[in-house]
C-alpha cells in the first residue's frame, strides 16, 4: 500500500525562554502556527523489516539521522512491527531554517504509518510519541495554532490568525538550534508578552498579532549571522507589516495583509536572496 502525507512548516509568532532546565533543555513558551509551505511524504509498505529514505535534497540525511526514519523506527519498536517502509521526502521546506521541516516530516510519518499499519493511535498518543523524537514534533502532529510549553511538547490549542500573507526569506546559511540555545543569555532577556499574543489571536486582531511578534532567540542569531539582520531590515523597508525571525532562524518572515504589497516585497527580496516564498497561513 502507498500513502502520501503533507508536512507543513511552522513559524513562531512568539518565542519566550523562561529558564534553563537541569536536563539541559530550556523551558519555553511559544505561539506557533502552520503555514502553506509543505514537504510531501510518500510511504510505501515493505514486506521486509527495513526502513529506507529517499530525498533529492542533499541536505536531508538518508539514514537513522533523518527524523522521519526515527519516527518509523519508534513505531516499529514500540508496536513490534516486523514489516518495513520506504519513505520518500519531497523537500520543499528549507533545511535547518527554523521552520521545523524535519519535525514536520517526522509528524507526517507518524500519522501516515498509523494509518498504513492500522495502529489506531489517537492524535494525543501520536503527539506523545513525537515528543520522544524532538521538541517540535508534538506541535507538528496537530498543526494549526498552539501555545507550546515545557520544552515545546505541551500543547494548548489556540484560534488561528486571521488570514494574511507570510513572506519568508532564508539566507544561504543553516543554523544549529543547539548552538543558538547555547549562546542565549537566559538571565538578561526582554520577554515577549505571550498573553497579549494569545489575546490578539482570540480577538482575531491582525494588528494585535503584528504588534506582539517577538522571539528571544532572534538577537542571538542576528549577532551570529549579520546577513539575517540585513534581510530583516530589507523586509521592513519593502513594506511588510511586521517582521520576525522564526525559531532559531535563520529564516525571517514578514506578515502582509494586502495582496497588492506581496509582489513588491517578494521581488525586492528575490533581488539578493535565493530562497523567498509567499504563502498563506494554514488556519485550523
Ligand atoms: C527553536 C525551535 C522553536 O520552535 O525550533 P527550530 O528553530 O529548531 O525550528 C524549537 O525550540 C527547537 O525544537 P527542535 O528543533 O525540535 O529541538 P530538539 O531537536 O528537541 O533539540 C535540539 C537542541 O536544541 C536545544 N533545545 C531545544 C528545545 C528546547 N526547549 N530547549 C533546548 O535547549 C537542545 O540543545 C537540543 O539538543
Ligand atoms: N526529514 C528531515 N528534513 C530536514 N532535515 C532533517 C530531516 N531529518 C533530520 N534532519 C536534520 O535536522 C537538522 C535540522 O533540520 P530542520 O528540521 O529542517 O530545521 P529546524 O530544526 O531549524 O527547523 C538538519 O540539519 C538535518 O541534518
Amino acid at each position: 500500500m502507498r500513502l502520501s502525507v503533507k508536512a507543513p512548516a511552522k513559524i513562531n509568532l512568539s518565542l519566550d525562554v523562561l529558564h534553563k532546565r537541569p536536563d539541559g533543555y530550556h523551558e519555553v513558551e511559544m505561539v506557533m502556527t502552520t503555514i502553506d509551505l509543505a514537504d510531501r511524504i510518500e510511504l510505501v509498505d515493505l514486506p521486509e523489516d527495513k526502513i529506507t529514505i529517499l530525498s533529492h535534497n542533499r541536505f536531508v540525511p538518508d539514514d537513522g539521522r533523518n527524523l522521519a526514519y526515527q519516527a518509523a523506527q519508534l513505531l516499529k519498536k514500540r508496536f513490534n512491527i516486523k514489516k518495513g517502509v520506504a519513505i520518500t521526502i519531497d523537500k520543499v521546506i528549507p533545511v535547518a531554517a527554523g521552520l521545523a521541516g524535519g519535525s514536520s516530516d517526522a509528524a507526517a510519518t507518524l500519522k501516515g504509518l498509523n494509518e498504513l499499519w492500522g495502529l489506531g493511535l489517537s492524535m494525543d498518543e501520536l503527539a506523545d510519541l513525537g515528543a520522544e523524537i524532538g521538541s517540535d514534533v508534538s506541535f507538528c502532529v496537530y498543526g494549526g495554532t498552539a501555545l507550546a510549553s515545557g520544552r515545546g511538547e505541551k500543547i494548548r490549542h489556540l484560534p488561528s490568525p486571521p488570514n494574511c500573507w507570510v513572506i519568508l526569506a532564508k539566507p544561504t546559511i543553516g543554523v544549529s538550534t543547539a548552538d543558538v540555545y547555547k549562546n542565549l543569555d537566559v538571565k538578561n532577556l526582554k520577554h515577549p508578552d505571550t498573553e497579549a499574543m494569545i489575546k490578539a489571536l482570540e480577538n482575531e486582531s491582525y494588528h494585535g498579532i503584528c504588534d506582539h511578534l517577538s522571539n528571544v532567540l532572534e538577537s542571538v542569531t542576528l549577532n551570529m549571522y549579520p546577513e539575517v539582520a540585513h534581510i530583516k531590515e530589507q523586509m521592513e523597508r519593502f513594506g511588510a507589516d511586521s517582521v520576525l525571525m522564526s525559531g532559531s532562524g535563520p529564516t525571517v518572515y514578514g506578515l502582509v495583509q494586502y495582496e497588492s504589497r506581496v509582489h513588491r516585497i517578494y521581488n525586492g527580496l528575490r533581488g539578493f536572496c535565493d530562497q523567498v516564498f509567499a504563502v498563506r497561513m494554514l488556519g485550523e
